[in-house]
């Protein structure tokens, strides 16, 4: 017969059949079968066997309950879900076996301890009917979205952007696998989505739901689950659901958000070199987490735009208050997360405490802004009202230095609670009472060595050496005999030793309701606590912003809407930290409707895709509500910014480097308006060299053929060929970065010029790289070949056939370069080589040797 616990376990592993079950049994958490066989190996514990019944066993492994989070995280960040089972009936009480159940379900997505500070950590619903609803939620903030779109690339983008730690998705959806490489997905049942869970959770946004059905399907199946992870729990911190509107924030597609390198750096993924690592100076992880938000969706609202940076503008010019709110926001503690543990019931007193010294700040805080000259901050004022009756309750309340956990007592402060301080003074006094009867023994029975000592066995004894044996009192009754002592208690100590337990245990108890009350209170702050931290950020970022415009010379944006875009001598935000100071070479620009295509040209390594990054990087920095590094700019709003920079390949996606280049302009060209902005780097260089040359041409025609799409578009290339477009198209202007040559040397000036670049300089920068010199001279010699066969055609004729060149089909080396290498210089005068040279003209123009 199967024994009672299996029959348990297997009646709550039947429950969840897709995650591993950890099963508590006294100080462990056991998993069997073969949950037991796939945990072992990854959290590398032995695997042991028990008996099941019936003469069989059952694979088991365990892990300690007190150890059992690191376990825990392993098996959930290596993309599996645990379910945790506890006792939850008292085992005194129990009859029989003791009952069990699930307490929570811990997923990639829904866990909510160890992970980063500084992001979020989603978990994602997709929807799909005639549109696409997206709803994500980080449990440990409580912040709840969602968005709906047409658009299938809208919602890959947007996935991409909060990078969820999993997502719920429909069966039909779950098949489409392809669109969801590289997460980890849920399934979840068809009727989930149709669940009315929200209409009565979050009441007052029926209309907001209503807006937005396919999102609020997606939202409906996510609320659900998060209920069924976590049974009993209302996760109260979740207040509201918010949404974003395309025509609010402006969309930046993956591309251009890792071209720009806005939030991760293509090199390492990590945040060095990013606009974010440069932009953030926050203090708290509230700011640090909002200003990601603000890289990520900038703004389309003029007004809003404007009113962020009158902010900023206010803090640059009021360094008292930039300091002072600086000082106070380095000891704030993460209020969204605190408040997620409060509604979790997982906070301690430590996060108590932390929370109310936070809350404590906020008297303070007012008075900064108030006294400041940052007017627009002073509205804030009113949202950090009303917390201060609860900081004092909690401070009076909590001991300053509490244990981590609720069950040990000294969590409530003396003279908070009459009843605790009377039990305290009986479970401490009892302690100087017992020292007291020591002492008194040993008066009374002359044994200086006699000692009264506790166990929890025993309770309270009295400890007599064999030695002192004789002197014993008759009163004494004797308890445990060890080696070298015998161990007694007398009536009296039994019957104080009753008084002083019971006093420290009802203590305990008394503390943990106590705390437990005053957690609850804190839970119903919850909203105004949330609006004090949303302030919080919101004051963070812009003191962040203020002080790095102060620090790198920013300057205030110009926001319009003429179409027209004027930097003067703007820098680009990260190389120009990453250089020694004084170093970067700063650059204007001018773009408007009717000039508004730039072919740039120049060598590598000049500073073309710096240049067009930092134009990006400005226009992005004035929609965020930033100071932008320039000595001025004038910024007309755009609706998107475009960016195809680079080679880079989706190997993944099955997408090769050429494949991807068309893709992404082939987006561009589909999405990008009148408004938009455009970086294209160097197109066609993924493909034959005519290919690629025809491919630009085209590319860079189309932008400036059509009169009612003018998108403001920089446009580098290597195809000095594109320069002459200028001459038919009074749209397209030409640019080039200025080198100076100095003998087989070139130095590059990093500065933007009108017209168009002479040469490539490719061999140089080649050199510059260290190639070797016998390689150099080849490539020197094939060069020469190159230009003097002119086997380019020109592309001005579009009818004209295009023939694909390729190093194979290079002539022998030209007569005229053997000529050269057998000339006997050391034997020639000078004046016969001048000589030699004007011949050397002579024949080449009268092209007798080409
Ligand atoms: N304005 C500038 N001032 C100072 N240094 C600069 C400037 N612009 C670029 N540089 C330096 O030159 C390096 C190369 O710049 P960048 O990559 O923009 O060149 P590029 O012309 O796009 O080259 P390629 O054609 O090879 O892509 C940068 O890493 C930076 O160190």
């Amino acid at each position: 017969m199967t024994t009672p616990m299996m029959k348990q376990y297997q009646g709550i592993k039947a429950k969840v059949p897709d995650a591993i079950l950890f099963y508590r049994l006294g100080d462990f958490y056991e998993m069997f079968g073969e949950d037991a066989e796939l945990a072992a190996p990854i959290l590398q514990i032995a695997l042991t066997s028990r008996d099941a019944g019936e003469g069989k066993r059952i694979p088991m492994c365990g892990v300690p309950y007190h150890a059992a989070e690191t376990y825990l995280i392993k098996l959930v960040s290596t993309g599996h879900k645990v379910a945790i089972c506890e006792q939850v009936e008292d085992p005194k009480a129990a009859k029989g076996i003791v009952k069990r159940d699930i307490i929570r379900i811990v997923s990639p997505g829904t866990l909510t301890e160890f992970i980063s500070e500084r992001s979020n950590h989603y978990l994602a619903s997709v929807f799909f009917d005639t549109q696409w609803g997206l709803s994500f939620l980080d449990l440990s903030t409580g912040e709840f979205t969602i968005f709906q779109t047409a658009e299938s690339e809208v919602l890959l983008a947007e996935l991409s952007l909060i990078h969820p730690a999993e997502i719920l998705l429909p069966p039909e959806l779950m098949k489409k696998s392809k669109l969801w490489v590289g997460y980890f997905c849920s399934i979840r049942d068809r009727s989930s989505y149709q669940s009315r869970v929200l209409d009565q959770r979050f009441p007052g946004q029926a209309s907001l739901l209503e807006e937005f059905p396919v999102a609020a399907s997606a939202a409906a199946a996510l609320w659900e689950y998060v209920l069924e992870t976590m049974p009993g729990v209302d996760p109260s911190h979740i207040v509201e659901i918010k949404t974003y509107r395309s025509e609010q924030r402006m969309f930046l597609d993956q591309w251009t958000r890792r071209n720009l390198e806005l939030t991760e750096s293509l090199r390492n993924q990590g945040r060095k070199g990013t606009l974010l690592s440069v932009l953030d100076m926050t203090q708290t992880a509230l700011g640090g987490r909002l200003l990601r938000h603000w890289i990520d969706k900038p703004l389309l609202v003029e007004a809003e735009i404007e009113q962020r940076l009158n902010n900023v503008e206010e803090l640059t010019s009021d360094s008292f208050s930039r300091q002072d709110l600086s000082k106070i926001l380095a000891k704030v503690y993460d209020l969204e997360r605190l408040m997620g543990r409060v509604s979790y019931g997982t906070a301690n007193a430590k996060d108590l405490l932390s929370l109310a010294q936070t809350l404590a700040l906020l008297p303070e805080l007012r008075e900064v802004l108030k006294a400041s000259t940052a007017g627009s901050l002073k509205a804030k004022v009113p949202l950090l009202e009303g917390l201060d009756p609860l900081v004092h309750k909690l401070l009076d309340a909590l001991n300053p230095s509490p244990p981590i956990s609720l069950r040990d007592g000294n969590i409530i402060k003396t003279g908070y609670s009459q009843e605790v301080d009377e039990l305290r003074s009986i479970a401490t006094g009892g302690k100087e009472w017992v020292a007291k009867l020591e002492n008194a023994e040993r008066e009374r029975t002359g044994i200086r060595s006699l000692k009264i000592g506790y166990t929890k066995v025993f309770g309270y004894y009295i400890e007599i050496t064999h030695s002192n044996a004789r002197l014993v009192p008759e009163d004494y009754i004797r308890k445990q005999t060890l080696s070298n002592a015998e161990r007694f208690v007398t009536p009296e100590l039994k019957e104080y030793e009753q008084k002083i337990l019971g006093a420290e245990e009802r203590l305990k108890e008394l503390e943990f309701e106590l705390f437990q009350t005053l957690r609850e209170e804190v839970r119903s702050y919850t909203q105004v606590i949330l609006r004090a931290a949303d302030s919080l950020a919101e004051i963070d970022v812009y003191v962040s912003l203020a002080e790095i415009a102060v620090r790198k010379r920013y300057t205030r944006p110009q926001i319009t809407t003429d179409g027209q875009i004027s930097i003067t001598e703007g820098r680009h935000p990260v190389v120009e930290d990453m250089l020694e100071a004084g170093v970067f070479v700063p650059n204007d620009t001018q773009l408007s409707f009717d000039h508004h295509l730039a072919v740039i040209t120049g060598p590598n390594m000049a500073g073309k895709s710096t240049y067009m990054r930092q134009v990006a990087l400005i226009v992005l920095m004035a929609h965020i509500g930033s100071f932008v590094p320039a000595k001025q700019a004038a910024i007309s709003l755009v609706d998107r910014i475009f960016t195809r920079v680079g080679a880079s390949d989706d190997l993944a996606a099955g997408q090769s480097t050429f494949m991807v280049e068309m893709h992404e302009v082939a987006h561009i060209l589909k999405y990008a308006t009148k408004k938009s902005l455009i970086i294209l780097d160097e197109i066609g260089r993924g493909t034959a060299t005519f290919d690629g040359l025809s491919i630009a041409w085209a590319v860079a025609e189309y932008l400036v053929q059509h009169p009612e799409f003018t998108p403001k578009t920089l446009f580098a290339t290597h195809y000095h060929e594109l320069t002459q477009l200028e001459d038919d198209f009074p749209g397209l202007f030409n640019l080039h970065v200025g080198v100076k040559e100095r003998g087989e040397d070139i130095i590059f000036l990093h500065k933007i010029l009108p017209g168009r670049a002479d040469r490539s300089y490719g061999i140089q920068v080649a050199r510059l790289a260290g190639l070797p010199h016998e390689l150099l001279q080849r490539a020197k010699t094939l060069l020469l070949e190159l230009e003097a066969t002119k086997s380019v055609p020109s592309l001005a004729d579009s009818s004209q056939a295009v023939t694909q060149f390729s190093f194979f089909d290079l002539p022998k080396p030209h007569p005229l370069l053997e000529e050269l290498a057998q000339l006997p210089l050391e034997d020639m005068t000078s004046r016969q080589a001048l000589q030699y040279l004007f011949d050397l003209r002579d024949r080449i123009q009268s092209d007798e040797t080409v």
